[in-house]
């Protein structure tokens, strides 16, 4: 049984307004995934906040949806949709482990080994790289302040913030908005304590995952990040993709080719020449039901 055929089943009966759900998880950053070509299901932002909430709902920290393309993401030979919804219900643009791991569902799906995915921050292009693994390619990553977007010019790859041992940090954006601070030594980072005065600035108007980023040798970062709205996670593959575009930048890793380490495990992230990051992973299966 194909995982898309978990999320098409029939809604066994005494379970009115439910909908199939798979739970799937990246590096253990976890996602409940509805299918909405199937079974629309209304997401009102009570819905989301409870299917997240791991007490009165399923647990996860996004909720994702799977939907036809947008006209202009068939014309982009867009292959499907994906929505991200924080824990609080709010939009994403981007969510690295939710591409991949909404991306090996439509995979599997199509028989294809590679397609593109439409999301709030673009058009994704998507590939095989092993049997529960998935390579994205994300960006390309902005450094204008506008397209962070902050509320005020400043400069981008010196932000004028600090928090703790925070500083001197850089702001990008891969289709959604990351602040990225370089640090000798990551464990001696309260990353809990520190890394919200920065997310809550107001410099930033939408808000901002906070990335806190080691450079282990030429090639590997250790990465921990705050994300929106308020969660130290176990990983974020759009953060590990800016940090470590923010240290070859900084002139801290060499060449193109980066492994970060996550708490929950490890990415591998190629740069491009061209601002893009192609960044490769696992995804796994958790459960699925009706919620
Ligand atoms: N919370 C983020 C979206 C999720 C990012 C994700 N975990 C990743 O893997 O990239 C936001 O609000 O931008």
């Amino acid at each position: 049984m194909l995982l898309s055929d978990y999320l098409a089943q029939a809604v066994p009966p005494g379970l009115p307004g439910l909908k199939p759900f798979i739970k799937m998880h990246g590096l253990r950053n976890h996602f409940v995934i509805f299918d909405q070509r199937v079974h629309p299901r209304a997401l009102p932002v009570a819905d989301i906040v409870r299917l997240c909430d791991v007490e009165a709902g399923v647990g996860a920290e996004q909720v994702l949806t799977i939907e036809a393309p947008t006209p202009a993401g068939t014309a982009g030979g867009s292959y499907a949709r994906m929505r991200i919804f924080n824990i609080d219900g709010r939009e994403a643009g981007a969510c690295g482990n939710a591409t991949r791991c909404v991306a090996h569902i439509l995979l599997e799906e199509s028989g294809r080994d590679e397609l593109v995915l439409e999301t709030g921050g673009g058009l994704l292009a998507c590939r095989r790289a092993g049997p529960m693994a998935v390579a994205v390619t994300l960006g390309p990553i902005l450094m204008e302040w506008e397209q962070i977007p902050l509320a005020r010019e400043a400069d981008t790859a010196h932000l004028p913030l600090a928090s703790g041992p925070l500083r001197d940090g850089l702001a990008l954006n891969i289709g959604n908005p990351h602040a990225v601070f370089l640090v000798r030594d990551l464990d001696a980072v309260d990353v809990r304590a520190v890394a919200p005065v920065i997310q809550n600035d107001p410099l930033f108007p939408e808000g901002v995952n906070v990335g806190v980023a080691e450079v282990v040798d030429s090639a590997t970062l250790r990465l921990k990040v705050w994300e929106r709205p308020g969660i130290l996670t176990k990983a974020c593959g759009t953060g590990a993709c800016v940090a470590a575009y923010a240290a070859r930048l900084r002139g801290l890793v060499d060449g193109n080719s980066i492994t970060v380490h996550l708490p929950g495990g490890a990415l591998s992230v190629e740069l491009l020449p061209d601002g893009y990051a192609v960044m490769t992973g696992p995804v796994a299966l958790c459960c699925f039901g009706y919620a």
